[in-house]
């Protein structure tokens, strides 16, 4: 007969089974010769049917001090015997290492050996000679049966390959950490097939799907690494490695400027950060104050402007090259091939919103005016050099390069700041233009790109473009605030528009915040949960307080329906889950695994035990 003790200052109503007349303790008898010992005493310290009828061995209280050594105790220092409790009901537990000691193939028994522990060998002799009776096992399966495992699932059981092939061993190492890694050849994932289909209701728990998939994407992209450096690639190039080419440099490509350039991506061994390199090959810096720019560079951080890192110059690649070191933005896209460009995605560019014309505009209208701010001009305004990075968000890369390209020497302040930054503008204006009409060369042909605009665009836009690339009044000096005065209500559309995404994604936030509390609870339960030297300790038992924790867990994760069938149904682990961690009042009822009795407790109740038994733990590690 089960009892379950209430806990402490708790308000469990415990719900029995009545007592039989009279239920004395059981006496020993006698051991006969060759009688073997009850398995049950071993594996749940009592048996139920001593004196009524089992015909096995129950040895007196006393004697239940088994001796237990380094290779059956997890605390490898403290071989202290261990004495076995009146209501032991977890297995035995047999550590990996005794376990793989002591275990050969099947084709040939083992033979008793110093590695196989007193407790270990009796039970497993015990296995093979009779199945006693288990009110905590789950009903063996007929495959079970036929594979000799009648007894129910052994949660400890080892299988020989779990630990011949993962583990060596022989020298105590992982062959993960020795060997080179084999080079394996990674299939394309399908991202939306990645988790099992979410239940409706449950949805706001977890990431959008596209989001999800953007994201996911993009921590691949960043943990996908060439099998070994590629041909004509150097090892290490001043501080980075592994780099892997962005673009493919064996098409027709584009000069910048008078040079040709090459990005790559790179992993920096000093902080293990990502980076975009761009590489113009062939250049010979002449003066070190070329550099000057770029620590200006360095220091504007903007939402809107790939941030610059470091520059130098190298000979890793065999000939003179200048690198300028950026902030990757994974899976970017240059405005040209996310907009214009009719290969890629294999279809023909469709015009581009007008929200989304105005958004570029004025994203790009106020990185222009963070660098003229700065005293600088950004010079490289360009479709083939502007990212889109997320959903609608546009970032103006490579900036600082034309500076170093093009130094002159003694020339502080640059007499042509005015005219660079006058340009700027023009550039903006010719960018957004271009992709209003869909094609980078619009602006040459004016009458025809204008003609566009008006049946696709309000006259707003194509005014403030007109403005912009200085077609209204020739001569007159222009600066990026005036822009602002022209899209001034604009401004405030698209501040509105940045705050609801802002609100969307703190909402995506809250609900990630919520699977955090669930796996930090998980975490908790992993911890506290089957662990050995439990299931000796009273408390544990099933008169004991935290005996509540086990019975909880079968309620939320080992539930069966009518036909004795698992209930996997994350809607109910996710509820159960949500109100243990807020600690509410309501009741549920806990059922012991034989059925024979119950406990009906608070998830207010549940949560203060499981607070407590993890307390216990945590403190126990901090004195270690
Ligand atoms: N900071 C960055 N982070 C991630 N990817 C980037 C970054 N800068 C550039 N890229 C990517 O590198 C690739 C090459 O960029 P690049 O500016 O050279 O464009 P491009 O179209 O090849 O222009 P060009 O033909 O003039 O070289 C593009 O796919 C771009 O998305």
């Amino acid at each position: 007969m089960s009892f379950f003790a209430r806990p402490q200052g708790t308000s469990a109503v415990k719900i029995v089974r009545p007592e039989p007349e009279e239920e004395t303790l059981p006496k020993e008898s006698p051991r006969k010769e060759n009688q073997r010992q009850c398995r049950n005493i071993l594996i749940y310290g009592s048996c139920k049917f001593q004196d009524k009828g089992c015909i096995y061995y129950h040895p007196p209280a006393q004697d239940d001090t088994i001796p237990t050594t380094d290779t059956t105790s997890p605390r490898m220092s403290n071989s202290t015997p261990v004495k076995l409790s009146a209501a032991v009901n977890a297995p035995v537990f047999v550590p990996k290492s005794a376990v793989a000691a002591a275990f050969s193939p099947p084709s040939t028994p083992p033979p008793p050996s110093a590695a196989s522990t007193p407790s270990v060998q009796a039970y497993n002799d015990q296995d093979q000679e009779h199945d006693p009776y288990n009110p905590y096992s789950y009903p063996a399966s007929h495959d079970d049966e036929l594979n000799g495992h009648a007894g129910g699932i052994d949660p400890y059981e080892a299988s020989p390959d779990m630990y011949s092939s993962g583990y060596d061993a022989s020298n105590g190492m992982d062959p993960f950490y020795q060997t080179p890694q084999p080079t394996f050849v990674r299939q394309p994932l399908l991202y939306h097939l990645y988790t099992a289909p979410i239940p409706a209701p449950f949805d706001s728990h977890f990431l959008p799907s596209d989001l999800r998939e953007s994201l996911t994407q993009r921590a691949e992209t960043l943990r996908t690494y060439p099998a070994s450096t590629l041909a004509g690639l150097p090892d290490e190039l001043q501080g980075y490695h592994t780099l892997v080419p962005l673009e493919n440099t064996s098409n027709e490509r584009r000069k910048f400027g008078n040079w040709y350039s090459v990005v790559y991506r790179a992993t920096s061994s000093v902080d293990g950060g990502t980076y975009a390199l761009r590489r113009v090959e062939n250049f010979r810096l002449m003066h070190q104050a070329a550099f000057t720019a770029i620590e200006t560079w360095s220091r504007i951080q903007h939402p809107n402007i790939v941030s610059v890192r470091e520059a130098f110059t190298t000979r890793a690649f065999n000939d003179n090259s200048l690198v300028v070191a950026y902030t990757y933005h994974a899976n970017s896209l240059t405005l040209f091939d996310a907009h214009l460009s009719s290969t890629a995605g294999h279809k023909q560019p469709s015009p581009l919103p007008e929200r989304t014309l105005w958004s570029y505009l004025i994203q790009l209208a106020s990185a222009v005016k963070a660098v003229h701010d700065a005293g600088l001009a950004v010079r490289v305004i360009d479709c083939t050099k502007i990212i889109v990075t997320s959903k609608n968000r546009v970032r103006i890369g490579s900036c600082g390069l034309v500076d170093v390209l093009t130094y002159i020497p003694n020339l502080s302040p640059d007499p042509a700041l005015i005219q660079h930054q006058q340009d700027d503008i023009i550039c903006l204006g010719r960018v957004i233009m271009a992709l209003a009409t869909l094609n980078l060369a619009a602006p040459s042909n004016l009458p025809k790109a204008l003609d566009t605009m008006n049946r696709l665009y309000s006259a707003e836009l194509k005014n403030v473009v007109l403005w912009m690339i200085g077609v209204t009044k020739t001569g007159v000096q222009r600066t990026i605030a005036q822009v602002f005065e022209l899209i001034g209500s604009r401004v405030a559309l698209e501040m509105d528009e940045a705050n609801n995404a802002v609100d969307k994604l703190e909402g995506e936030l809250m609900s990630e915040l919520e699977n955090a509390r669930l796996v930090r609870l998980l975490c908790k339960f992993g911890f506290i949960n089957e662990r050995p030297e439990f299931s000796r300790e009273p408390r544990w038992s099933e008169t004991g307080d935290r005996y509540i924790i086990k019975l909880f867990r079968d309620y939320v994760f080992h539930q069966v329906d009518e036909a004795g069938n698992p209930v996997v149904n994350l809607s109910h682990v996710l509820t159960c889950l949500n109100k243990l961690d807020v600690g509410t009042e309501e009741r549920i009822m806990l059922v012991a695994r034989d059925e024979q009795s119950c406990l009906v407790v608070s998830y207010k109740e549940v949560k203060s035990c499981i607070d407590a038994a993890f307390s216990d733990l945590a403190r126990t590690s901090y004195t270690q």
